[in-house]
């Protein structure tokens, strides 16, 4: 097994760590469900007419038919349909006892004496049958699911209005390295900018989880110290970004094992992004990312967030897609899972863009999906087919 499909391994066997809490519906998006979502009615509720039209028995079309009543959406039919009568019936509305199809209002015309006739003899029968699309007692959606726009229509249709979930974990990020200076500011010799923290935050936003940004670091050991420790009493996440590899001020490993953490992973066994820090104490986890800003990408998209996933008790995996690549690909070294920056086109191929490695940030502004090239594999072939993760 390869040390990226051990991690793997270890993060489904990891427990959970965030506890249950009840929000209204209007704060679901984006969360982890909790619950198993189940139908409390049949949908539809009742058979419902798909058109605005006239209900009717369906052996008598063709034949003039007396109108009985207007039905409109949201009222209950008065009156039952027999031979050769009909009902006008707007979308959406009850259909009437007897009646077994609606004909549209644009396959009819209105008769001299005010009967109806459908024109179109192949017409349709136009109903939503009662509990054609769910039953009553059906689960709707899983637990462990992370809501998005759809199924929160869903848990509207099912009445709830309160939803249980996972709590969010209080995440933290620390970007560290004395040569880091924030935005705002022109790098004075030595220095650059700091990339992640805005690149870090966003991939957390994209999960749900908003992010208590604590700032630069610089690299002492005792102020890094003091940091872990103080930050560790009100969050449960720390996330480093640099400091993570085997430099005279990488500190952050050390720090973790001399405050007791069990250092899970110090390995990706990626390319770019091999330096990495995950480190455990009880319900508490440290992930050190790299300080190079393609690395701390592929780190967090490949172990900090299914990580983060699983520590909330979500079921949910990456999506991957088969695509065949536009143009030939080379390495020279295979000794890692390679992660590079593609582009998907606009005829849905993989096109490779250009990328020096952990530091290209710039060349991610042109790569909407990553695409991983196994231990051992050197070349793809144009016209070969390869999985891709949209970003
Ligand atoms: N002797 C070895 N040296 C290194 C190894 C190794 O195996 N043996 N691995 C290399 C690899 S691969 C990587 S990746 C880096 C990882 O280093 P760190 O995670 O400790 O990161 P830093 O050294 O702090 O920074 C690396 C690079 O990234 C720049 N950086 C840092 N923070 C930011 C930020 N917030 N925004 C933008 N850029 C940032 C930093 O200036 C450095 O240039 O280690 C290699 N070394
Ligand atoms: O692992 Mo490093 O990110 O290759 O440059």
């Amino acid at each position: 097994m390869n040390q990226f499909d051990k991690i793997q391994t270890t993060i489904a066997s990891l427990r959970f760590i965030t506890k249950t809490e009840e929000i209204n519906l209007t704060e679901a998006f984006s969360r982890i469900l909790q619950e198993d979502v189940v139908a409390d009615i049949n949908m539809p509720p009742f058979d419902k007419s798909a058109m605005d039209g006239y209900a009717c028995r369906f052996e008598d079309v063709g034949q003039p038919m007396r109108m009985l009543e207007i039905i409109s959406a949201g009222s209950v039919p008065s009156k039952k349909i027999g031979e050769n009568e009909c009902s006008k019936i707007m979308t959406g509305a009850a259909v009437p006892e007897g009646a077994d199809c609606v004909f549209k209002v644009e396959d009819s015309t209105q008769l001299e004496d005010g009967k109806v006739i459908c024109t179109n003899p192949k017409t349709a029968k136009n109903i939503c049958y009662l509990g054609e699309d769910y039953k009553t007692g059906e689960i709707l959606i899983s637990k462990r699911t992370k809501i998005n726009e759809s199924h929160l229509a869903v848990l509207a249709g099912a009445g709830y209005s309160r939803v249980k979930v996972s709590s969010l974990p209080k995440v933290a990020l620390v970007t560290t390295g004395s040569e880091l200076v924030e935005p705002d500011q022109v790098p004075p010799p030595g220095k650059i900018r700091n990339s992640n923290a805005s690149q870090v935050s966003a991939q957390l936003k994209k999960m749900g989880i908003e992010v208590n940004y604590l700032g630069l670091a610089a690299d002492d050991y005792q102020k890094l110290s003091d940091l872990v420790s103080s930050a560790f009493e009100k969050f449960d996440i720390l996330i480093f970004t640099g400091g993570a590899s085997v430099g005279d001020f990488d500190f952050i490993p050390h720090i973790l094992k001399e405050q007791n953490f069990t250092v899970l992973w110090e390995r990706s066994g990626l390319k770019p992004g091999n330096p990495i820090t995950v480190a455990q104490k009880e319900n508490k986890y440290c992930i050190g990312l790299s300080g190079n800003p393609v690395s701390s990408l592929v780190q967090f998209e490949f172990i900090a967030k299914p990580l983060l996933y699983r520590l909330m008790n979500c079921d949910i995996k990456p999506r991957k897609i088969k695509a065949s690549m536009a143009s030939n690909f080379h390495r020279k070294k295979a000794d890692r899972i390679a992660v590079i920056p593609v582009k998907i086109n606009n005829e849905g191929e993989v096109e490779t863009i250009p990328f020096h490695g952990s530091a290209h940030i710039n060349s991610l502004v042109l790569a909407n999906a990553l695409i991983e090239v196994p231990v051992g594999q050197l070349e793809i072939q144009k016209g070969d087919f390869v999985y891709v993760r949209p970003i």
